[in-house]
C-alpha cells in the first residue's frame, strides 16, 4: 500500500499531477498539502475519481500540524511547491523564494517520513536538491538512494523534439534519449548519440541542426515561459514528466519491477565510477539511475560520448558546481 503526498498540490503543477497520481491503482492513499485553503477544494474534487486512492487535503498550519498529518507515513512526496518563473527570468531568480520553501518542507519530511523517497520539482532543482540533502544531513536522515531531483521533463522534450527535428513528428514516444548534467540551460545535456533507436546520422552531419536541437532541449522551459507571457511555466507537460517519474519509482520500489532505469538529478559523490566518468568531483548529477526497492540501486556512468557531448559537458561543469555549494551554503551558513 503506497501513501503518497503532493507538496504544493494547488499549483499549476500540482492539480494535475494530483489527478494523475489519484489514476494509479498503486496509490492508496493521496496527501495534497498547499499554503493555499483551496487544496482541500482540489482534493474533494480528485476524491470522487473511481480509483482505490483515498485522498485528503491538508493546509499549512502555523503549529505544523495540516504538514504532520500530509506526510505522516508517507513512502513518496513530491515537491512541486514554490513559485514559477516569468519571461527574463532564470531558474536561479526563484532562489531567493523556493530555497526556503523547500528547506522549511524537507524539515518536515525528515521529522515525519524520513524514510520516504522525495522528488523534488521546485527550481531551482540544481540547488534545492542539494538544500533538501543538506536539511536531511542535519537531521541526521539523508539517504541518497531517496532523494531525487526530476528531470524527466528534460528526457520527454528530448524525445519530442528530436521526433520533430527529423520530421517524425508522430514518433515522440519511439525515442529514448538519455539527459545527463543539471536541470537549468546550458547544464542540461541531452545524449542524442545514445538515442535507442539511434537517431539517422544526418542529424549529427549537420552541425547546425545538431546544434540547433541540442539549443532547443536544454531551453525548452523558456519556449513556455514565453508563450504563457506571465502566466508561469510548464504546468501540464511537468505533471505528466512528474508522474511518469514517480510512476517508474513506485513500480521499482513497491511492486517489484525490475530494469527501471530513468535519468534523475541524485548524490553522485561517493561514486567513484560515476564522478570518474563526469571527469570531475561533484556532489550532484544527473544520470540514468537504476531504480530498485531502496530507491537508487545503481547508478550508471555516462558510456560513449561524442566529442560535441564532450563540449556540452564541460559547459556544465562550468555552472553547475557554484549551483550545487549555493544550495549547500543556504543551510550551512544561513544569513543573519
Ligand atoms: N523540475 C522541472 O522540470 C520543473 C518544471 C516546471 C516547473 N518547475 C518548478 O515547479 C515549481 C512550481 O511551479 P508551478 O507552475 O506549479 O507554480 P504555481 O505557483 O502554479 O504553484 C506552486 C504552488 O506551491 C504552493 N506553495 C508555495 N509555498 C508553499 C509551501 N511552503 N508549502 C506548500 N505549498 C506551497 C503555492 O500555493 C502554489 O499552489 C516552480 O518552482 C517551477 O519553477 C520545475
Ligand atoms: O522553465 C522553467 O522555469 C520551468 C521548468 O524548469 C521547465 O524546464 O519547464
Amino acid at each position: 500500500m503506497v501513501k503518497a503526498a503532493v507538496l504544493g498540490a494547488a499549483g499549476g503543477i500540482g492539480q494535475p499531477l494530483a489527478l494523475l497520481l489519484k489514476t494509479d491503482p498503486a496509490i492508496k492513499e493521496l496527501r495534497l498539502f498547499d499554503v493555499v485553503p483551496v487544496v482541500k477544494g482540489v482534493a474533494q474534487d480528485i476524491s470522487h475519481v473511481d480509483t482505490p486512492a483515498v485522498t485528503s487535503g491538508h493546509v499549512k498550519s502555523d503549529d505544523g500540524e495540516g504538514l504532520k498529518a500530509a506526510l505522516t507515513g508517507c513512502d513518496i512526496v513530491v515537491i512541486p511547491a514554490g513559485v514559477p518563473r516569468k519571461p527574463g527570468m532564470t531558474r536561479d531568480d526563484l532562489f531567493n523564494i523556493n530555497a526556503g520553501i523547500v528547506r522549511d518542507l524537507a524539515q518536515g519530511i525528515a521529522q515525519h517520513c524520513p524514510k520516504a523517497f522525495v522528488l523534488i520539482i521546485s527550481n531551482p532543482v540544481n540547488s534545492t536538491v542539494p538544500i533538501a540533502a543538506e536539511v536531511f544531513k542535519a537531521a541526521g536522515v539523508f539517504d541518497p538512494k531517496r532523494l531525487f531531483g526530476v528531470t524527466t521533463l528534460d528526457v520527454v522534450r528530448s524525445s519530442t523534439m528530436s521526433a520533430q527535428a527529423i520530421d517524425k513528428p508522430n514518433s515522440a514516444d519511439e525515442f529514448t534519449i538519455p539527459v545527463i548534467g543539471g536541470h537549468s540551460g546550458h547544464t542540461i545535456i541531452p545524449l542524442l548519440s545514445q538515442s535507442k533507436p539511434a537517431l539517422p546520422s544526418s542529424l549529427f552531419e549537420d552541425k547546425e541542426k545538431l546544434a540547433a536541437l541540442v539549443k532547443r532541449i536544454q531551453f525548452g522551459g523558456d519556449e513556455v515561459v514565453e508563450a504563457k507571457a506571465g502566466g508561469g511555466s510548464a504546468t501540464l507537460s511537468m505533471a505528466y514528466a512528474g508522474f511518469r517519474f514517480a510512476q517508474q519509482v513506485i513500480s521499482a520500489a513497491f511492486n517489484g519491477k525490475k530494469g527501471v532505469i530513468a535519468p534523475s538529478y541524485v548524490y553522485v559523490a561517493d561514486n567513484k565510477e560515476i564522478t570518474q566518468s563526469i571527469g570531475k568531483d561533484i556532489a550532484f548529477f544527473s544520470v540514468p539511475v537504476e531504480l530498485g526497492p531502496s530507491g537508487v540501486e545503481k547508478l550508471h556512468p555516462l558510456g560513449d560520448i561524442s566529442p560535441y557531448e564532450k563540449e556540452l559537458l564541460s559547459a556544465c561543469l562550468e555552472e553547475l558546481p557554484g549551483s550545487i555549494t549555493k544550495g549547500v551554503q543556504f543551510i550551512q551558513q544561513p544569513k543573519l
